[in-house]
């Protein structure tokens, strides 16, 4: 999406577009309701050059008119659907549209709305708020390019045992002690990326999620050790790759939330991996990227 235009011996690179346009749509599936609540941010690259340089808007999408293409879209989608297919579907109305629009990027975040199940079954339109949201970018031009990214955020998970970290640096400013024993716990960013369309968006994010948590935590009894978040980071990612075929690279970005031993020897209180002191900041910072090799660069 990113190329400027000319003015005089400078370059202007400008998109327009409405943010977080929030959107609710229900699903009746017969007596049983699908839902989700989405936040659409469009941002249209069009030929408006004038409209920077001389104040002319006659070639300018109001974004008023973006906003409400986002409700019309919706109202349009008969069928339950993925923000991936319907992100695809907005830009692809946007290009097919307006001829001066050249390109458009939609991102898209959903509310955790998980169906209620009371007494082990599932309520037909009870819904409650979880944790983590689902994310989604969309970019498309005018000349077919099309790429879908996906992804989770605010996932935070954590394990009371099997984790460890040692063997790194050791210098004049070095106080960590080694232990294979610690808590660990992160709020995991992840954003994946498709060279292929899956045959169902919604299906495809539900199983990297459970890959991205399986890796984690590893086996329900007895887990798996961690010697840090590095080694997790990577397996989490690699097993993404090696499981779906139809995902070329996977982004992580995993803090390392401290949960700190309480030790108060004077008052006869020894930290034995039970006290501790919960902390949000400041956290241990480690991201990543795992990419297949020789991929195609992107046109956009
Ligand atoms: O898993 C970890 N990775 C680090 O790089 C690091 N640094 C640190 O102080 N604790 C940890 N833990």
């Amino acid at each position: 999406m990113a190329t400027g235009d000319s003015v005089g011996d400078c370059e202007l690179e400008h998109q327009h577009g409405k943010a977080r346009v929030r959107v609710a749509r229900v699903w009746h599936e017969g007596s049983s309701h699908v839902m989700v609540e989405w936040s659409v941010s469009v941002s249209l690259r069009s030929k408006t050059l004038a409209a920077y340089t001389e104040g002319d808007n006659s070639a300018i999408v109001a974004t008023d008119t973006i906003k409400n293409t986002v409700y019309v879209l919706a109202k349009r989608c008969s069928e339950t659907t993925s923000m991936e297919e319907f992100g695809t579907q907005l830009a692809e109305l946007f290009l097919n549209t307006y001829s001066q629009v050249t390109g458009v990027r939609v991102n898209l975040t959903q509310r955790p709305w998980e169906r209620v199940s009371l007494d082990n079954t599932p309520h037909e339109h009870g819904f409650k708020l979880g944790s983590e949201n689902r994310t989604a970018q969309v970019l498309a031009t005018k000349d077919g390019n099309h790429k879908v990214t996906a992804g989770i955020s605010d996932l935070s998970l954590l394990k009371t045992t099997k984790s460890g970290f040692e063997g790194f640096v050791r210098d004049k400013n070095t106080l960590l002690p080694e232990t294979r024993e610690r808590m660990m716990a992160s709020s995991i960013r992840s954003v994946w990326s498709y060279s292929k369309t899956p045959l169902d968006y919604n299906e495809t994010h539900a199983k990297v999620k459970n890959i991205l948590l399986s890796t984690f935590f590893g086996p329900s009894r007895g887990g798996v050790y961690s010697p840090s978040v590095q080694n997790t980071l990577y397996l989490m990612a690699k097993e993404v790759l090696l499981r779906v075929p139809e995902i070329e690279s996977v982004y992580l970005n995993m803090p390392n939330i401290h949960f700190l031993p309480v030790n108060m020897p004077s008052i006869g209180i020894q930290f034995k991996d039970d006290v501790y002191l919960p902390t949000d900041e400041p956290h241990g910072s480690i991201e990543a990227t795992l990419q297949r090799k020789n991929l195609p660069t992107s046109k956009l």
